[in-house]
């Protein structure tokens, strides 16, 4: 029995998604856990060129990647779907090949941590020495296809939801406003990370730690600083851990 994936989704685009997969992927290799990443849709890029999944990764040694689809334009993939005049994305046609890539069995040489020996305390996201996290495009509510968000694809994996935010001015709003999309699907909201966390935070970054859990009602589950994704692999790997609430697989 595999235990459900994550959703990673985040307040908007270039919040941080990507590098807090990333980060999130590190600490789970650090306690044996064997890790998967999957974009189901990337935009933006051509065939050939590293994709957020890729870039995941290679940021943290996660070996397993899944990229269902790609499209042209560096836009909402339902926008980039219709202006290249390509059929949109069903859900069935996003869920079925992530279904399929649950399932395959981690690769052989990993050393998987078992639930017994894990060091960590990990909740239920992972039964058999494995994470899966899943990356959404942009924000909560873009669209993948007609009528379709990440958070269809989370209620069809039964997946818990991680939302990356940004850390200043501004993202009390639109942190609870994802948040409580999240909510609003029936999904569980597992936390926040903040995406890019400045080294001299000001005022408004310094009090959001506290009000960012207090006003969502989720916990903050760590904060990627800033510029982490130029970080090299062995040091991304070393470091991300520490960016991470110690007990954070133990919520997911
Ligand atoms: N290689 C890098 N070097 C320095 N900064 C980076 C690097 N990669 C990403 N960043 C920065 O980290 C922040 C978050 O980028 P990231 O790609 O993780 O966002 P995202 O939410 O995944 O974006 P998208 O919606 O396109 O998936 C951005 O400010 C970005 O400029
Ligand atoms: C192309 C970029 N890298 C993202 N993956 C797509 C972001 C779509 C944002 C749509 C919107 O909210 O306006
Ligand atoms: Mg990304």
């Amino acid at each position: 029995m595999t235990g459900a994936p994550v959703v990673v989704t985040g307040t908007g685009t270039d919040v941080g998604k990507t590098v807090a997969t990333a980060a999130l992927a590190a600490a789970a290799r650090a306690v044996g856990l064997d890790v998967g990443l999957c974009k189901p849709i990337q935009t933006g890029l051509a065939a050939g060129q590293p994709g957020d999944a890729d870039e995941a990764a290679r940021l943290s040694g996660a070996r397993r990647v899944l990229e269902v689809r790609r499209l042209p334009d560096p836009l909402a993939p339902e926008t980039a779907a219709r202006v290249a005049g390509l059929p949109q994305s069903t859900l069935a046609e996003l869920v079925d090949p992530i279904r399929g890539w649950l399932a395959e069995p981690v690769p052989g040489d990993a050393q998987l941590a078992s639930a017994s020996n894990c060091e960590a305390d990990v909740g239920p996201a992972w039964t058999d020495g494995r994470l899966d996290l899943i990356e959404g495009a942009g924000g909560v509510l873009v669209r993948l296809g007609t009528d379709l968000t990440v958070l269809d694809l989370a209620a069809a994996l039964d997946a818990p939801v991680i939302v990356v935010a940004r850390a200043g001015l501004g993202t009390l709003s639109d942190t609870e406003l994802a948040v409580r999309a999240v909510e609003a699907a029936g999904l569980r909201c597992a936390g926040i990370v903040i995406g890019s966390w400045q080294y001299d935070p000001n005022l408004a970054e310094r009090l959001n730690l506290e009000d960012l859990p207090r006003l969502t009602g989720v916990p903050l589950l760590g904060r990627v600083p800033c510029g982490a994704g130029g970080l090299g692999p062995a040091e991304f790997a070393r470091l991300a851990p520490g960016w991470l609430e110690t007990d954070v697989l133990g919520i997911l």
